[in-house]
């Protein structure tokens, strides 16, 4: 099929290449035009394994990018993943999604055949029905129902497996206004299914397609902060939380994924989805006292962190080894990290920071040029009063005689990653 996929980011161009390496013939659209000559050039735009390789083998062939919004007239169906971040309220902010909307809809003004237009990106019930379909109608002139056919496909890939997310799914969810149109998305994604090996297959409407994607990070933001919120009842017994949690992970109703207790959740995701179904659910009356409290354990971590740090270090003039800055490991996506609250109280607490990251360094000098950054872990740790575990690399758990060169070797290790054994102060936050 001719598949049209507007916004080339971690999703658009995941999507897009997968799409290629399928079977279809694909077109990124996106407005900028570096992102648009990288693909062309056979690169990816964004860091994810195995992208580099579909895009090199499909670009110029299957796949090509383009800054011309005509390009979708070719296409049958045309994905919108343009980003929905959030309004400082936490409500969604649509206003990206309507200017694509909007493009999107003066081009199919001048195709006349059926079109289907199907929102990627995450956005509250009934965005699809309510706003983009009246801006697609009044711009391309087209009768929803008629030559235009509306749809919603979630998506759940994890940035740093998004490949591998993408082409092997839990499940796909199909959200269509019309039998054509759920007919349409069913083409896109035979080829992908078969070979999945054939995933659920998950047919709905519209709005429950957008619901079952909160619904999705809601539980997942929820099933940590309920891990956080036990695991720190086990911290003030002295209990083992990592043995409590794995033993209840057995339990298959309860499961092992999304039970690591720690500093809690960032990214690029979860807090702006949770905010914004928290916020949509309280302009149609009702108060998720749930999503509230998973909010609140998750804002809780870190200042839980600190507290223990100033139980061995006053962090006022004191050298303190930040290890980790991205959101997780395998990125450098520093979006909604957990490094940054806490180097923001570091600092207003007068402590001197040194950053340490594998590769997210970068992005977090742009965001905080002023404290000192090393160029490794063990660079980090040489003369430090303390040090901050914040995000779960795997060469933190390697580190061992770097905390020997420490001033004061207090370890408070915010993922439970560091090996605790004579020789150095340690306390794990869970
Ligand atoms: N990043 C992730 O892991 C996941 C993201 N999502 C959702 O997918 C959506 C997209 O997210 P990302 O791919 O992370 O965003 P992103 O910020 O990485 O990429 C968005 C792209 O849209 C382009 N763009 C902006 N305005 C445009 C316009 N008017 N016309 C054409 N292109 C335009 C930008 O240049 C950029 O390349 C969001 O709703 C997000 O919540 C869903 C699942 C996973
Ligand atoms: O909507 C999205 O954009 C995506 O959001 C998350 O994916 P992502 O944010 O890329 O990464 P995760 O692996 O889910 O990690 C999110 C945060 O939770 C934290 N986390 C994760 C797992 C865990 O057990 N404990 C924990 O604290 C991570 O450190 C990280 O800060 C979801 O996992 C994806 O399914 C979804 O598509």
């Amino acid at each position: 099929m001719e598949i049209s996929i507007v916004g080339s980011g971690y999703v658009g161009t995941t999507i897009a290449a997968c799409f290629a390496e399928v079977g279809h013939d694909v077109v990124n659209v996106d407005i900028d035009e570096e992102i648009v000559e990288t693909i062309n050039d056979g690169r990816a735009p964004i860091h994810e394994p195995g992208l580099d390789e579909l895009v090199v083998e499909h670009a110029g062939d299957r796949l090509r990018a383009t800054t011309d919004y005509g390009a979708v007239r070719d296409t049958d169906a045309t994905f919108l993943a343009l980003p929905t971040p959030s309004e400082a309220d936490g409500h969604i902010d649509l206003s990206i999604m309507e200017a694509g909307a909007r493009s999107l809809g003066a081009a199919l003004a001048e195709k006349d055949d059926y079109h289907v237009v199907v929102t990627k990106s995450t956005v509250v019930p009934t965005t699809t029905e309510e706003v983009i379909a009246p801006i697609l109608a009044e711009e391309s002139g087209k009768v929803l129902g008629q030559d235009l056919g509306i749809g919603m496909n979630p998506e759940f890939l994890r940035e740093g497996s998004a490949v591998s997310d993408f082409l092997d799914p839990d499940k796909i969810v199909l959200g269509a206004e019309s039998d054509r149109a759920k007919a349409t998305l069913r083409g896109v994604f035979e080829p992908l299914a078969e070979r999945a090996g054939e995933p659920p297959i998950v047919e709905t409407g519209v709005a429950e397609a957008e619901m079952i994607k909160y619904a999705n990070n809601g539980f997942l933001a929820a099933k940590i902060s309920l891990a956080n919120d036990l695991a720190n009842i086990c911290k003030e017994y002295g209990i083992d939380s990592e043995e409590v949690l794995e033993a209840i992970g057995l339990d298959h109703r309860i499961g092992a994924a999304f039970l690591g207790a720690g500093v809690g959740w960032g990214g690029s995701c979860f807090p702006k989805d949770v905010a914004a179904i928290i916020a949509a659910a309280r302009d149609v009356g009702y108060e998720p006292a749930m999503l509230q409290a998973a909010v609140e354990v998750n804002d809780r971590q870190p200042v839980r962190l600190l507290e223990l740090l100033r139980g061995h270090v006053d962090p006022d003039g004191a050298r303190v080894a930040v290890l980790g800055l991205a959101f997780k490991p395998g990125t450098d996506d520093i979006r909604n990290s957990r490094a940054l609250p806490l180097v923001d109280a570091l600092v207003d607490a007068g402590a001197d920071v040194v950053g340490y990251d594998p590769v997210a360094t970068e992005n977090f000098r742009e965001r905080y040029p002023d404290i000192d950054y090393a160029e490794t872990a063990e660079a980090a740790l040489d003369d430090a009063d303390a040090a901050l575990v914040v995000t779960d690399w795997p060469e933190f758990a390697d580190l061992d005689e770097a905390f020997d060169a420490m001033a004061t070797p207090i370890v408070v290790d915010g993922r439970r990653i560091v090996t605790r054994r004579e020789g150095i102060v340690y306390e794990s936050l869970v």
